[in-house]
């Protein structure tokens, strides 16, 4: 169903205020927004990805993988053309952190001596970042997004069980159809400071290039003809990162074994994968929960395709309990320096501070 932007954000309100599931989002360089309303509060899982709907999906099975199934929904969607009334976001006041980048300084620490002395090479590892915020206008919030990132998949996605998560990701997991698929390697970050032509460190193109390597070699499995790109810079609001696009054919129509390759991935969590994912779980101290799993549109049938569009959840936020949390991380190597790694990650918290800030 096609509305005018006011009916579908209305829409929206209605659907929040009666506590039932959503999600509103903007695939990337697209000028539409799609939105999923379920239509009961039931929780509905996703273990085998066959099933056709919203998928939202943890980093580690510490949640469930949430679906909004779209035979259980009311689709909707709406152009650009929104009112820009409402500016300002009240009440965000910003805190000083000296603790917390005390204890990520140390975690960092901790990474690079564990890296010199065992087989982990690279680990992905972050933090939280929390503003106190009364009340929450998440539609003016996902506006911004929307307009300040326009390739990015900005997204508002809620469910009364388990919460309301929002974010403006650069990262592709997963897109496919039927059986042809593409997928990224994106690391290495700097600030984006008015131009592309940019020199990179070795640190940055190392950690690109061992995402590249991991990515190549776990697809083997599924696809034998793989195609890869030159490595390019590219701007994600406020960062520039470096990224290799990797398409492929796959020998299975089964999503669920192409994301079983792809799932966390080093950019999200490290190498070799097991050991990196322990580091992560023991040390870091935190529940990532959503952050740095993965999101979208799953099996979607399409004339007579069957479209799936995944983003790894990065550069998000979750509001709860009167509060805004906004995680961020960054790729720890032998090379790492933790001062840098820390403002690294207050550079990635921008993406969100300047869409409430600004
Ligand atoms: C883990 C995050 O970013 C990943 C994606 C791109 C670049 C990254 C980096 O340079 O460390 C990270 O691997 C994050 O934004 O929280």
């Amino acid at each position: 169903m096609k509305l005018a932007s006011e009916a579908f954000f209305d829409k929206i309100k209605k659907q929040h205020k009666e506590q039932k599931p959503f999600v509103i989002y903007n695939k990337p360089n697209i000028n539409k927004i799609s939105g999923l309303l379920q239509l009961t509060n039931d929780v509905f899982y996703t273990e085998k990805y066959t099933k056709e709907g919203f998928v939202f999906v943890p980093f580690s099975n510490s949640e469930k993988s949430i679906l909004i199934p779209r035979e259980n929904s009311q689709a909707m969607e709406c152009g650009h053309n929104f009112s820009n009334e409402e500016q300002q976001l009240d009440g965000v006041l910003l805190k000083k952190e000296s603790l917390k980048e005390k204890k990520h300084m140390a975690l960092v620490e901790n990474a690079v001596s564990t890296i010199k002395q065992t087989a982990l090479q690279k680990v992905v590892l972050s933090r939280t970042k929390e503003i106190e915020l009364p009340t929450f206008n998440f539609i003016l919030v996902f506006k911004k997004l929307v307009q300040k990132y326009p390739n990015a998949f900005c997204y508002v996605w809620y469910h009364p069980e388990i919460g309301l998560w929002l974010g403006a990701t650069p990262e592709v997991l997963l897109v496919a159809e039927d059986r042809a698929f593409k997928t990224m390697a994106l690391a290495g970050t700097q600030k984006y400071n008015g131009k592309m032509d940019v020199e990179w460190g070795d640190k940055e193109k190392t950690e690109q290039e061992l995402v590249t390597e991991s990515i190549l070699e776990n697809l083997k499995k599924i696809c034998p003809k793989i195609e890869v790109s030159e490595v390019k810079t590219i701007k994600a609001g406020p960062l520039l990162h470096l990224k290799t696009d990797i398409r492929g054919k796959a020998n299975t129509g089964n999503i669920g074994d192409i994301v079983a390759c792809l799932h966390p991935t080093p950019a999200v969590c490290g190498l070799p994968t097991e050991l990196a994912k322990d580091f992560i779980l023991k040390e870091e101290g935190y529940n990532r929960a959503y952050y740095t799993g993965f999101l979208g549109e799953l099996n979607f049938k399409e004339d007579t395709k069957k479209i799936t569009s995944l983003f790894v959840n990065l550069r998000c936020m979750q509001y709860t309990e009167g509060k805004l949390i906004i995680y961020v991380g960054g790729g720890i190597t032998k090379d790492s320096d933790a001062q840098l790694e820390w403002l690294e990650t207050e550079n990635k918290s921008r993406t969100m501070l300047d869409a409430l800030l600004k």
